[in-house]
């Protein structure tokens, strides 16, 4: 973020009741300090990095979480976005949108300064619309532009992820890559999916079927189809995720991949997991010039 951009945001945020920001080592960081909720975000990804409300943490973030430009956090809600993982793993007519050899994996959005458009408090509520502008992006050929809102609230957290075709028509995948605490994770698990078809991504990609409750047991890396509310069970809470995308990812980096992540405690594993709200694979969305799409988010203690 530059000067001058940085001193736009305290501008905006002047007349703030329960928002302030400062500079975290190289990145904005709006901090939200609600009487029933507290918050911290980054304009740049969008990213939501804690969010607290009823004693609780409600997402997990790493203790080696780094505040640097140009790469996202590992924790939080990174936004995956306008391709998501390994590009090479989407559908064609995204790939086409690409114009780097190297494109970075989750897309650009969650490494990129986003501005912060409006915000508005109330005795109950916070809400926070960023968004990222377009045409600035050298490894896309698209014109689309993405904005994120964020609401908060003791009761829920819901973020709601809209895209704007331009001119062109746009293709595109997407998460909101929600990292989930725990203190255990051999006794957490996941709801929702029973019956469902998964794709293995570390079984060469084969598809399944999920039988029964998700639990952790090996490293996990796959993408669901979903079609109701997924109930996420730890030993501390019980959350409900439901959202209108028919996709989500669910990820545990187990042990030996803890040892090449960046930004990862090499015994962290054990208190995170992944459920990423997603339009991935057949789920993809495709606009034509001047649609909008919106992928719609939101957590609820139970
Ligand atoms: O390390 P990152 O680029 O943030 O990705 C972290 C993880 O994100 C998703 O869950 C993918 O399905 C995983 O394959 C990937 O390892």
């Amino acid at each position: 973020m530059t000067e001058q951009q940085y001193t736009a945001l305290q501008t905006k945020l002047t007349d703030a009741q329960y928002l302030t920001c400062e500079m975290k080592d190289e990145l904005a960081v709006i901090n939200v300090r609600h009487p029933l909720f507290q918050a911290e975000l980054t304009t740049q990804g969008a990213q939501l990095l804690r969010f607290r409300a009823q004693n609780r943490d409600w997402l997990w973030l790493s203790d080696k979480a780094e505040y640097k430009r140009g790469t996202s956090l590992r924790g939080g809600i990174p936004v995956c976005w306008p391709w998501f993982g390994d590009a090479a793993k989407n559908p064609a007519a995204i790939q086409t949108m690409i114009s780097s050899d190297q494109p970075p994996a989750h897309g650009f959005a969650r490494s990129h300064e986003w501005e912060l458009r409006s915000f508005s408090e109330s005795d109950e509520a916070i809400e926070i619309h960023l968004a990222l502008a377009p045409g600035q992006h050298p490894s896309w050929k698209g014109d689309a532009s993405v904005e994120l809102n964020m609401s908060l609230s003791s009761a829920a957290l819901s973020l709601q992820l809209t895209t704007t075709a331009g001119k062109s028509p746009a293709c595109y995948s997407q998460a909101l890559h929600t990292y989930f605490p725990t203190s255990e994770i051999d006794s957490t698990h996941i709801e929702g999916l029973s019956g469902n078809r998964y794709i293995d991504a570390l079984d060469q990609w084969s598809e399944k079927t999920q039988e029964g409750t998700v639990t952790f047991s090996e490293e996990t890396d796959r993408i669901y189809t979903v079609d109701r509310p997924l109930i996420l069970t730890t030993p501390e809470y019980t959350m409900r995720l439901t959202g209108n995308n028919h996709t989500a990812v669910v990820w545990n980096p187990w042990i030996d991949k803890s040892k090449r992540l960046s930004q990862f405690d090499d015994g962290a594993w054990q208190r995170m997991f992944c459920v990423e709200s997603a339009n991935v694979m057949q789920d993809a969305v495709q606009l034509q010039p001047g649609e909008s799409h919106t992928l719609e988010m939101r957590l609820e203690l139970e």
